[in-house]
């Protein structure tokens, strides 16, 4: 292998073909930062290398099926930018994308493992079961079955067969443990069947458990990486016994560092505050999510921010992954969370847009402030200074959307010159002079400002503040409350070059 870790034989670096790797969540709930993790380093992995990134839906554990999560999850990996090039929504030719619409595939792997003497019926019912258990915790023994159907002789199994008792099917686990190679792990021995009975791998509803659908996937779907959280490195004995059982040749294993919980305790799907729509519906850029869940792991020669997808992709060193999981901090959110580029504002103008419009809708009386050009304005001239997109939706930005409400009398109480301040504006604005910069309205502002009696530049600059904004001050942005000019300045020449129908024009029609 060309990333071969440290500690492990060198060899000869060949040509690879171009890798297959899925990322394969349960259902089950929706997706959260941790998942979001592993998807994309499995994403990162397969884009560097030419290859395809595969969503397989592990839908087997029908009790704890979540209605609409399936299409959450691919939804949110599209709004991050990671989308999958094969998935039941994008089609490809290893479908189906869903396991249980693979179902025969998995009873004809059990029906070739019971062939080969590799499995064999399980009778023993859920009482049983149950008992085993128990009586395991009662002795503190960690419960495992006693693989008292290996000892069936056929006759038996035919005769229960015949009458119909419900049946799973276990795989016989070998005694001994063959070490295999992880790729961040390095050298992993397990010797399952010491501690493991038999497991399941066909229950008796039809429906395969974990172990042997991902298997059978791996292999019909032509897998050929598989990165997945550590916390199946302890599974993957099991499943390369599988795998030898059934003559195939297995994947490449890389377990990925679980994210934690500040607590310690893995992030989980029963935890809703960790959800990637969550983070979505705040208005959290998905670049901050990408940033935030890169820099809490490992996996690049340095731990900068900022980083672009495609500068992800290129960054991304597998043989830097450390074996250590990694918490979570979400204090970082907001340092994530700058609009840095204005490739990045363009993909956000829709998204504000639909914000802007669930916020603000029925207020909004001038369209104009819904035009791309008019947002994408917004964008960048508040970039760098906003955390969120929500920020742009709360009182401190509404004069960006909709018209304050300021009476003559509020402006003349500020200054004793309001009129003839705002008179000039309207006319700087009216006549047609290209402002384009904040440097040529400071400019112009300021030659208002002594064409005018008794008034300095700050008085112009708080009538201005109220008449555009209604407000008495500026809130920019979380954490740094600022009264600036340039502030000002800046939301006027937002309003001035991209707004036809703008706050002052009106008030001065309307007044
Ligand atoms: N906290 C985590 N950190 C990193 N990877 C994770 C984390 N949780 C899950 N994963 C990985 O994401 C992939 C999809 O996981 P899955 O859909 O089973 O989520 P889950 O949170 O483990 O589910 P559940 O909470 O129901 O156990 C798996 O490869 C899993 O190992």
């Amino acid at each position: 292998m060309c990333w071969k870790r440290s500690g492990a034989r060198r060899g000869v670096c060949t040509r690879q073909p171009a890798p297959r790797v899925r990322f394969a969540p349960s259902p089950t709930g929706f997706l959260h930062l941790g998942g979001l993790r592993t998807a994309l380093y499995n994403y990162l992995f397969a884009k560097q290398r030419g290859g395809a990134f595969i969503l397989r839906l592990e839908d087997t554990d029908r009790t704890r099926l979540v209605p609409g999560a399936a299409d959450a999850i691919e939804d949110m990996l599209e709004w991050a930018g990671i989308a999958p090039d094969e998935s039941s929504r994008r089609g490809g030719d290893y479908g189906p994308y869903v396991q249980s619409e693979r179902l025969p595939l998995y009873s004809q792997a059990a029906a070739s493992l019971l062939q080969t003497g590799h499995a064999y019926y399980c009778f023993c019912s859920n009482q049983r079961l149950d008992l085993l258990k128990r009586e395991a915790q009662r002795s503190g023994h960690v419960p495992r079955y006693d693989n008292r159907c290996r000892q069936l002789r056929p006759e038996q199994v035919q005769e229960k067969l015949a009458r119909g008792v419900p049946r799973a099917v276990r795989f016989k686990l070998d005694a001994g443990a063959e070490p295999f190679r992880d790729a961040i792990f390095g050298w992993t021995r397990h010797e399952v069947a010491a501690v493991e009975g038999d497991p399941v791998i066909l229950k008796a509803d039809g429906f395969p458990t974990y172990h042997l659908a991902n298997v059978v996937d791996d292999h019909h779907m032509r897998v050929s990486h598989v990165l997945r959280g550590s916390e199946w490195l302890i599974s993957t004995a099991k499943h390369l016994q599988l795998f030898r059982a059934l003559r195939w040749t297995p994947p490449v294993y890389a377990h990925l560092p679980l994210l934690l919980n500040r607590d310690g305790s893995k992030l989980s799907k029963r935890q809703g505050d960790i959800f990637v729509q969550r983070f979505r519906e705040q208005g959290v850029l998905p670049e901050t999510l990408l940033d935030i869940v890169t820099h809490a792991g490992s996996g690049f020669d340095d731990n900068r921010i900022g980083r672009r997808l495609d500068e992800l992709v290129r960054e991304f060193n597998i043989s830097k992954v450390a074996t250590h999981s990694a918490l979570l901090d979400l204090d970082k959110l907001d340092e994530f969370n700058r609009i840095e580029d204005e490739e990045k504002c363009a993909a956000l103008r829709d998204e504000l847009r639909q914000h802007v419009l669930h916020t603000h809708g029925s207020q909004i009386s001038d369209r104009a402030v819904l035009e791309p050009q008019y947002i994408q304005r917004v964008l960048q001239l508040r970039k760098g200074h906003i955390c969120s997109l929500r920020e742009l939706l709360n009182h401190t930005y509404a004069y960006l959307w909709i018209r304050p409400r300021v009476t003559r009398q509020q402006l003349q109480e500020v200054s004793a010159e309001a009129e003839n301040i705002v008179a000039a504006v309207i006319r700087l604005m009216a006549s047609g002079s290209s402002i384009e910069s904040t440097e040529r309205l400071n400019a112009e502002l300021k030659m208002i400002t002594s064409r005018l009696n008794n008034t300095k530049y700050s008085g112009v600059m708080r009538v201005l503040r109220l008449a555009l904004s209604a407000q008495q001050n500026f809130c920019c942005y979380k954490g740094a409350r600022r009264q600036s000019r340039s502030v000002i300045v800046e939301a006027l020449l937002t309003v001035f070059s991209s707004r036809p129908q703008n706050h002052l024009l009106w008030m001065h029609r309307n007044r």
